[in-house]
């Protein structure tokens, strides 16, 4: 009987290694879309960090904390049990087993998150969280914030920092609430501007691009072109 050699290359051998991607920028600039359409394409997880900042404020405002008060913040910030589902086709977070997906989307949210962000116990609580998700993934992960090139995974495989104009940003984010109109586009501009100056401007961890980072200005580029680019600079990375 002819004898067959067969290699058998195990899975260890032939898998890729697990990419870790950071993608951090200003509000509005696209990190979500970004990062939800890459990771779906490439088969990794996703990990939304202003989500998980967003249900921690949510559980202040409806626990009766004064978001102001940064030692009452502090006091609070490992009670609320934060949960974030990494399916980009399907991302979910919970606070202590609710469904907590609309509510932090709301106004009052939005208003309150920057202060409740910029305490170190809610970010050094949030950031272990982050990392743990992270090393969990078991392709890889695409990880979109603030800090994430900066601080949470200062190690990444690659980091992108996403900008594009405030007027850009307010047309999206205007035209994401139905409105175009001038004045709402100015109220909107005007808030995101508020927003941005206090995440940059906070001691722990700000908002800010890292050294190393590949910064993306996606003014004058289509969603799908700013996929394209972070697509390819990840399989650029993987091909390296
Ligand atoms: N390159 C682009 N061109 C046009 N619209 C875009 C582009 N990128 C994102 N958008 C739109 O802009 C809006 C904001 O995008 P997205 O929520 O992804 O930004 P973000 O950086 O995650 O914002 P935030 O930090 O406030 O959560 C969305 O409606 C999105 O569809
Ligand atoms: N890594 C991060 C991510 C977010 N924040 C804070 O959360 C706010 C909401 O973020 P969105 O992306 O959902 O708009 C943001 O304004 C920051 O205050 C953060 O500090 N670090």
């Amino acid at each position: 009987m002819r004898k067959v050699s067969v290699t058998v290359e195990t899975a260890a051998r032939t898998a890729p290694a697990a990419v870790i991607v950071g993608i951090d920028g200003p509000s509005g600039t696209g990190k979500s879309s970004t990062s939800k359409a890459v990771a779906a394409k490439l088969g990794l997880r996703y990990l939304d960090t202003g989500a998980q900042y967003r249900a921690i404020t949510w559980w202040m405002l409806s626990n009766g904390i004064d978001v102001n008060d940064p030692a009452a913040v502090a006091d609070a910030a490992a009670k609320p049990a934060v949960v974030s589902g990494t399916d980009p086709a399907a991302p979910t977070i919970s606070v202590d087993g609710a469904d907590a997906a609309g509510p932090i989307r709301t106004a009052e949210v939005t208003a309150a998150v920057s202060a409740v962000s910029a305490v170190p116990e809610v970010r050094a609580r949030l950031t272990a969280l982050q990392r743990a998700i992270a090393a969990e993934a078991p392709h890889g992960i695409v990880v979109e914030g603030r800090d994430i090139g900066t601080t949470v995974l200062p190690d990444a495989d690659l980091k992108i920092f996403l900008t594009a104009s405030e007027a850009a940003r307010a047309a999206r984010r205007s035209g994401e609430l139905g409105s175009r109109s001038a004045a709402d586009i100015a109220a909107t501009q005007a808030a995101l501007a508020k927003r941005d100056a206090a995440d940059s401007g906070r001691k722990t961890s700000p908002l800010a691009k890292a050294a190393d980072a590949v910064e993306v200005d996606t003014t004058e580029l289509t969603l799908e072109q700013v996929i394209e680019c972070v697509v390819t600079l990840i399989e650029d990375k993987q091909g390296a």
